[in-house]
């Protein structure tokens, strides 16, 4: 099932529940705007290439329209639409006055140099500045995307529209970002990943964790928990994890890819397993942290964490997500739990329109006490109605969505 079937299915189920009747349903489900342009640039070598690049808008009841922007070369618009609609019941479960939006472009970045990257950015923005904007719709950072191209959507978007720090968010420090907001989603999950072992009455100490992908969001959720005291047993990028049951160096790990800009599957510690093998291990909680549909009805079976926290994007397909709640294993869903990133996005975007900054600590201090109000409504929902989080988290931000929708007006 592809990424928006399946983002679909989690919220019949939820309208289900709620009795949304069809009109709302479908008004709710269907994007507000789907824009696919062509992004031409000029190669090193001076010829000309051609990529494609979409910004979906999912809905704007709440607010105006979040969310980051991909470059991978799996990007297809059924994948940013999914992830737009997520967008939409994400900031609602956290309660942020923003409505759901995505973007992507088919590019591996690996195979362009920094100079291509910057003139793709550039050209990508030239193609849709004019449906973004501070008061209507909000990147920031995904898979493949960093500070750097932050910076550079922020430049051009200021040449058409003049200086306005809050189009994007995720900027660097220096650039007119905030302190916290690079660690935010990893350390968001790591939070939530606490409150879940608190639920269930396990001790952090005596708790593995295995992590699927280190970028910026599995370095620092393992980082966190690491640091939470738990037992890191297995990290991966792309190219291959590390298994040690006994424990990784997560200090030891982040160095060895920051100072020799190499992968996970150089390093010097633990058993050399693949990604899927990583998904298998017998290990206490398993977090995906890297890309969507990673567990689905070809491996849920093998899954042995008894819980797992979606850091990731869609990384639990519904055939794989039933059969797992059957078996009595807790998830924490990626609207949930990774909405760390985009409550940090909020201060910062708030920040840059008043011309202020937090410093890091009340910057941690606001992302918990907003990630625990989130968390204590949605296990909350779920206890009294008996129902898994997901659905709970599901229908708290429908449920939000949809009083702002009537608000508005349906006319
Ligand atoms: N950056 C953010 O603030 C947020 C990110 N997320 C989600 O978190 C996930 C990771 O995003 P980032 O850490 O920002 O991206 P990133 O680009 O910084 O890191 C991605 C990681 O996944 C690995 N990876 C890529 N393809 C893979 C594959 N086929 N198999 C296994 N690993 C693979 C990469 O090697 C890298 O370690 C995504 O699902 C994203 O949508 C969710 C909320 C906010
Ligand atoms: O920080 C943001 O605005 C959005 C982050 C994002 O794309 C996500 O939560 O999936």
């Amino acid at each position: 099932m592809r990424l928006f079937e399946a983002t679909q299915h989690f919220f019949n189920e939820a309208a289900d529940q709620l009795a949304v009747h069809d009109s709302l349903r479908d008004l709710l489900s269907t994007p507000l705007r789907e824009v696919q342009v062509q992004i031409p640039y000029e190669t090193d070598s001076g010829k000309t290439a051609c990529l494609v690049g979409y910004r979906v808008q999912h809905n704007r009841a709440r607010g105006p329209m979040k969310g980051g922007l991909r470059y991978h070369p799996g990007v297809d618009l059924d994948e940013v639409r999914g992830l737009a609609s997520l967008m939409t019941w994400k900031a609602a479960v956290v309660d942020l006055p923003y409505g759901g939006a995505k973007g992507g472009v088919v590019v591996d970045v690996a195979k362009v140099s920094e100079r291509e990257l910057e003139r793709i950015t550039r050209r990508f923005i030239d193609g849709i500045h004019d449906i973004i904007g501070p008061d209507v719709d909000i990147p920031a950072p995904d898979i493949g995307t960093d500070q750097r191209v932050m910076a550079w959507i922020m430049s051009q978007f200021n040449k058409y529209h003049g200086f306005n720090p809050g189009v994007v968010t995720g900027k660097a420090v220096e650039h007119y970002g905030i302190p916290g907001r690079a660690e935010a989603t990893g350390r968001g999950a790591g939070i939530l990943a606490l409150k879940l072992m608190q639920r269930l009455n396990r001790d952090p100490r005596e708790t593995s964790v295995a992590v699927q992908g280190f970028g910026n969001v599995g370095s620092h959720v393992a980082r966190f928990l690491s640091e939470a005291g738990c037992r890191i047993v297995a990290i991966s990028d792309q190219y291959g994890a590390r298994y040690a049951p006994q424990g990784l160096d997560v200090g030891q790990a982040l160095r060895h890819v920051a100072q020799q800009k190499s992968s996970i599957k150089e390093l010097n510690e633990g058993n050399l397993i693949s990604n899927d093998e990583l998904l298998e291990i017998e290990v206490d909680m398993l977090i995906p942290a890297a890309i969507g549909g990673v567990v689905t009805e070809a491996n849920m079976t093998r899954i042995k964490a008894p819980m797992i926290v979606e850091a990731a994007n869609g990384p639990i397909s519904p055939e794989a997500d039933r059969y797992l709640n059957a078996r009595g294993v807790a998830i924490l869903p990626d609207i949930l739990a990774n909405a760390g990133g985009v409550t940090a996005s909020y201060f910062e975007w708030a920040q840059n329109r008043q011309h202020y900054r937090w410093n890091l600590q009340r910057v941690r201090s606001e992302l918990e006490r907003t990630l625990t109000t989130a968390y204590d409504e949605v296990s909350a929902e779920a206890d009294a109605r008996n129902i898994s989080l997901r659905l709970a988290a599901y229908m708290i931000g429908i449920r939000r969505v949809a009083f702002a929708t009537s608000l508005d007006g349906m006319n």
